[in-house]
């Protein structure tokens, strides 16, 4: 191996108790709110289709009118309660909320510059209501936070003099410096979301960024944090020089999820998902398809299924109001998450064959249980199921209303699990209770 002195400090999982609450989280919620909010991607009646949160670098207007848009941030109608209700009732266990994005726009009154909400009319601290409001229902926060900073002057793409050096010396400071006051105005967080450090200037500063990870963590201990803030000391970002994933967890699963257990590299892992094709800040035209509430139930149960988390983002307006199908999308996954809760909150992946009907999960806490989650029937109503060697089927049931199914013992040691023929409307449920079997040889292959 490559000897580093800023690459990966652990290697395998974090298993200590924040980090064991992490894993079994499930479903999460982003928000994504801010000054490009008000634009919605609009400018001028014109409406540009790149993601909204990111109008300000596409020129469609000049830099001086959207860094004067705070001038106008007021949302009348924002609370928090409301937001930490709808979220609760979803089944979210944790939310990541922007204090910054690239825009360089603080939610919340930080002293280290002046672009922050005690100087628009709204004036309150958002972070502090919405950091106290979703703590109050039992949901953890996690603050989002962008080191590219599009409006301090000392942000740099690269590192190309001196002066560049010396400016961007400053910048790290700031950075330090706005994270540890976080840190002490929100005590209550779990943990920070990192972006924005893709540019040269970031990967030059690995040694920084591996410091600033552990002042952070010593300040904060237990204080949760992805991959997608340390470079290495060759600029490697994510994974190091030697292949290991620098950070608690891996952060790079943005509008994709996994196809297969092996790529997940065996880490944690979140995928954070749009319900538009992409764009994470308000617009007021979406774009592409919009993803329905089944199929954004099929990609939490497949991000659980291969464990990791799938958290789901929300662009709320100006005035502090979420879309309707946003609302309307939250509603289903917390019905659907009412009844099926047991199969995503404190789940793993399960070593047996992918089925084309759906989804495997186990509870973390019991290894002789496990849950079919089914999207697909077969005309056929026969689910097969391939369980590793000597695992055998006891028992299998709906988790909704118990109703016992039968189970039928195929070649080798497959098995069918059969529904009923009353024809489900929503995906659902299955549970299995299995048992070792004896370790007597598996059946012989009967077809020679
Ligand atoms: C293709 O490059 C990017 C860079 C940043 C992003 C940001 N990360 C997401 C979580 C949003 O904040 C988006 O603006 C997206 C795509």
């Amino acid at each position: 191996t490559i000897p580093l002195l800023h690459g990966a400090h652990r290697i395998g999982k974090r298993m200590d108790v924040d980090m064991n609450r992490w894993r079994g989280y499930g479903l999460g919620q982003f928000i994504h709110w801010g000054l490009y909010s008000i634009l919605g991607g609009d400018y001028n009646g014109k409406h540009y289709n790149g993601a909204a949160e990111w109008i300000r670098s596409w020129n469609q207007l000049p830099n001086a009118v959207y860094d004067s848009l705070y001038k106008q941030f007021n949302p009348k109608d924002f609370n928090a309660d409301k937001w930490a209700a709808m979220a609760k009732q979803m089944g979210v266990k944790y939310v990541t909320i922007t204090t910054k994005h690239h825009d360089g726009f603080c939610l919340w009154p930080s002293k280290y510059t002046s672009y922050n909400i005690s100087n628009t009319p709204y004036k309150k601290d958002i972070i502090k209501q919405i950091v106290d409001a979703y703590t109050k229902v039992g949901i953890d926060v996690y603050l989002y936070f962008s080191v590219m900073d599009w409006h301090n002057p000392d942000w740099r793409y690269d590192l190309k003099s001196a002066s560049d050096t010396i400016a961007f010396n400053k910048f790290k400071k700031f950075t330090q410096s706005q994270l540890e006051e976080q840190l002490r105005m929100y005590p209550q967080i779990k943990g920070f979301w990192f972006d924005g450090t893709w540019d040269n200037s970031w990967k030059k500063s690995g040694a920084f960024s591996d410091s600033l990870d552990q002042d952070l963590k010593r300040i904060h201990p237990g204080l949760i944090i992805g991959s997608r803030l340390r470079a290495d000391d060759y600029g490697k970002r994510h994974f190091d020089s030697n292949g290991r994933l620098m950070g608690d967890y891996e952060q790079g699963w943005e509008r994709t999820i996994p196809e297969t257990f092996a790529d997940t590299h065996g880490n944690d892992w979140e995928c954070d998902m749009t319900i538009p094709e992409n764009g994470w800040g308000y617009a007021k035209q979406w774009m592409g398809h919009w993803k329905t509430s089944d199929e954004l139930i099929e990609m939490l149960a497949k991000c659980v299924s291969l464990d990791g988390n799938f958290v789901l983002n929300f662009g709320p307006k100006p005035n502090g109001t979420f879309r309707q199908k946003e609302v309307a999308d939250a509603k289903a996954i917390g019905d659907w998450m009412k009844i099926n809760n047991t199969a995503i909150y404190n789940c793993a992946h399960v070593n047996w064959e992918k089925q084309d009907w759906g989804y495997f999960t186990t509870p973390t806490s019991q290894d002789d249980k496990v849950y079919m989650i089914v999207f697909n029937v077969p005309v056929s109503g026969a689910l097969r199921v391939l369980p590793t060697k000597n695992i055998l089927l006891k028992k299998a049931y709906l988790l909704d209303g118990d109703k016992q199914l039968s189970i039928e013992k195929l070649d080798g040691s497959a098995y069918f699990v059969h529904l009923p023929n009353e024809g489900q409307k929503q995906p659902f449920v299955v549970v299995l209770e299995t048992e070792k079997g004896k370790n007597g040889k598996q059946d012989i292959n009967k077809h020679i």
